[in-house]
């Protein structure tokens, strides 16, 4: 390509994002579009680095929320792989809990499955078969308790039932109702695997003896994960993996601001978190502030983003008491309904930029989270200042969500997605109603979020590098061969902004069509 095209700047249409900031009134993503630029460069040379803290550099731009519908460890584990991070949320029943999805994301490994599902010696071939329906997993490791954890004792696989018909009265041997201990080969007769062994080991092992599975014990001779074969076909290179400095997969946590938060920042802590958010829709009150200066005396080294904040009083207040970055938004994200119920709130775009502008002088990143809805939001996001966006419900549908899918109306596949202020999340667990129902509360609830569905989003595998992939288009198309070199130009003003009417908006979505399909990747 060539690169001596120049773009004249006497002509600038549009304004600058200055200027278009200036108008009264706050301004949402929606209500403006960025103009186009000089494409002198290819998609693949876009770089998205970008920080999520003061101190961690990542490859995209993109955070998944800390709630109950989107982040538990299968999230974090593959927002890390290709190049993000996840925040566990905080709404477990048990802090031990919460530190455990930390520990499962620290000690990913490729092919190796953590928390297998197990059966217990007088679960029966029914069982087995209820497994293989549900996750597609052909074969279970079989453990004293039915967990990982315990002794490990016989593995069982599908030539071990394969013969069988899912009618009971049949006569063979084996019928659903007999007990897996009677069918399942010994532990005695398993090669295993070493959990002290580096990974590569035991994948020569696997390999060598032509496993399926190899069962990986310790010492104790207790199942301490699987690994597998089909996984390890799968195996594919993750070149922008976000890693801590032992090459584990970096992860997040959230914790709210009481005093019992401290326990899970503990637990979290030797779990090997790098990042806690402290987790609030007003994230300037005097309880963030000392959560926020007892962490960082407490734990100097662990990344703290506070927040959530929508103004530059409130930015000033946390970065003053130490931040490691701010998350942004109030109100604004698809489940929120804090403005309506408190009439407090900012519109996301006038507060990323409101903040972001003010924490540059300090080298804070801002995290735009809430009202991304789809991937140019993302791009309008980083453009307005922020280093990265935090997404709930447009990873809320994927299959690395926690929960089940279900049948909503009209057929269509749904997984339950739910604000973390709605009372169906507060009423959850005694934890998070310890947040609300306190002795000095009255016992009276305010909602300030509700619960929804999302439609099936499929895996992330596919959708966060549809995300990426689309974000880089966007940069591209703004001109900006990087996230820093677009922030540069956005505040030098060679990249332009102009408002939109809401003609201007309905002209810019899909419109006149008898019916259409939307189909994204
Ligand atoms: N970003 C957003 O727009 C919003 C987010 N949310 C989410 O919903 C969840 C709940 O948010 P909030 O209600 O703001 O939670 P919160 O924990 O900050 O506040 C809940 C209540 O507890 C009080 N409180 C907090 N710490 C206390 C302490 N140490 N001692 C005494 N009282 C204390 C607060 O003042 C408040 O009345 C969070 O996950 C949050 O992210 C909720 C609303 C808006
Ligand atoms: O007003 C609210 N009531 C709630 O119950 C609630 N739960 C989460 N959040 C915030 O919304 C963000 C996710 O927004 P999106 O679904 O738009 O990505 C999240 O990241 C949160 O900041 C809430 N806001
Ligand atoms: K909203």
């Amino acid at each position: 390509m060539t690169d001596t095209l120049v773009f004249d700047n006497t002509l600038a249409d549009g304004e600058t994002v200055h200027e278009m900031m200036a108008h009264k009134g706050g301004i949402t993503y929606n209500d403006f579009n960025i103009l186009p630029g000089l494409i002198n460069f290819s998609v693949n040379d876009v770089d998205l680095t970008t920080k999520i803290t003061k101190d961690i550099e990542i490859k995209c731009p993109l955070v998944s929320s800390p709630m109950d519908t989107v982040t538990e460890s299968s999230m974090a584990t593959v927002m890390a792989l290709f190049g993000g991070v996840g925040i566990i949320h905080g709404n477990f029943p048990t802090a031990e809990l919460q530190a455990a999805e930390v520990l499962k994301v620290k000690r990913f490994k490729q092919g190796y499955v953590m928390q297998p599902y197990c059966l217990k010696p007088d679960s029966t071939v029914a069982d087995m078969i209820e497994i293989k329906k549900r996750y597609g997993y052909t074969g279970a490791p079989v453990t004293e308790t039915g967990f990982v954890g315990s002794k490990l004792l016989g593995m069982v696989t599908a030539r071990d039932f394969d013969f069988i018909t899912m009618n009971s009265n049949s006569t063979a041997d084996v019928t659903m109702e007999t007990p897996i201990a009677q069918i399942m080969v010994p532990v005695e007769k398993l090669t295993l695997g070493n959990a002290a062994d580096a990974p590569e080991v035991s994948i020569k092992t696997l390999k060598k003896c032509r496993l399926g599975k190899l069962a990986i014990v310790n010492k104790k001779g207790d199942l301490c994960a699987l690994l597998c074969r089909s996984d390890l076909l799968k195996t594919r290179d993750y070149p922008l993996a976000s890693h801590d400095s032992k090459n584990q997969l970096l992860v997040g946590a959230a914790v709210n601001t009481r005093e019992s938060s401290k326990k899970n920042v503990e637990l979290l802590v030797a779990a090997g978190v790098d990042i806690i958010v402290i987790d609030s829709s007003n994230g300037t009150s005097t309880y963030q502030v000392e959560m926020l200066r007892w962490i960082k005396a407490t734990y100097p080294k662990i990344q703290v983003i506070a927040g959530n904040v929508v103004t530059r009083q409130q930015a000033k207040l946390l970065i003053d008491a130490g931040a490691d970055a701010l998350r942004v938004g109030m109100g604004s994200g698809s489940i929120c309904i804090t403005q309506e119920i408190m009439a407090v709130g900012r519109a996301q775009g006038t507060a990323v930029y409101d903040v972001s502008r003010y924490a540059k002088q300090f080298g804070i990143p801002v995290i735009a989270d809430g009202g991304i809805r789809d991937v140019g939001y993302i791009t309008k996001a980083v453009s307005l200042g922020a280093s990265v966006a935090m997404m709930g419900g447009l990873l809320a549908g994927t299959t690395e969500a926690p929960g089940d899918y279900i049948w909503g109306p009209n057929g269509v596949r749904v997984k339950k997605y739910r604000g973390m202020g709605s009372l169906d999340a507060m009423e959850a667990h005694a934890s998070s109603q310890d947040r609300y129902f306190t002795a000095d509360s009255d016992q009276i609830k305010v909602a300030q979020g509700v619960t929804a569905t999302m439609k099936d989003r499929g895996s992330c595998h596919k959708f966060i590098p549809y995300l990426i992939r689309g974000i880089q288009h966007g940069l591209q198309d703004i001109g900006a061969k990087s996230i820093a070199e677009l922030r540069q130009n956005v505040d030098d003003g060679l990249i332009r902004f102009e408002r939109r009417s809401t003609n201007a908006q309905l002209e810019g979505g899909v419109h006149s069509l008898h019916s259409f399909e939307k189909r994204l990747y």
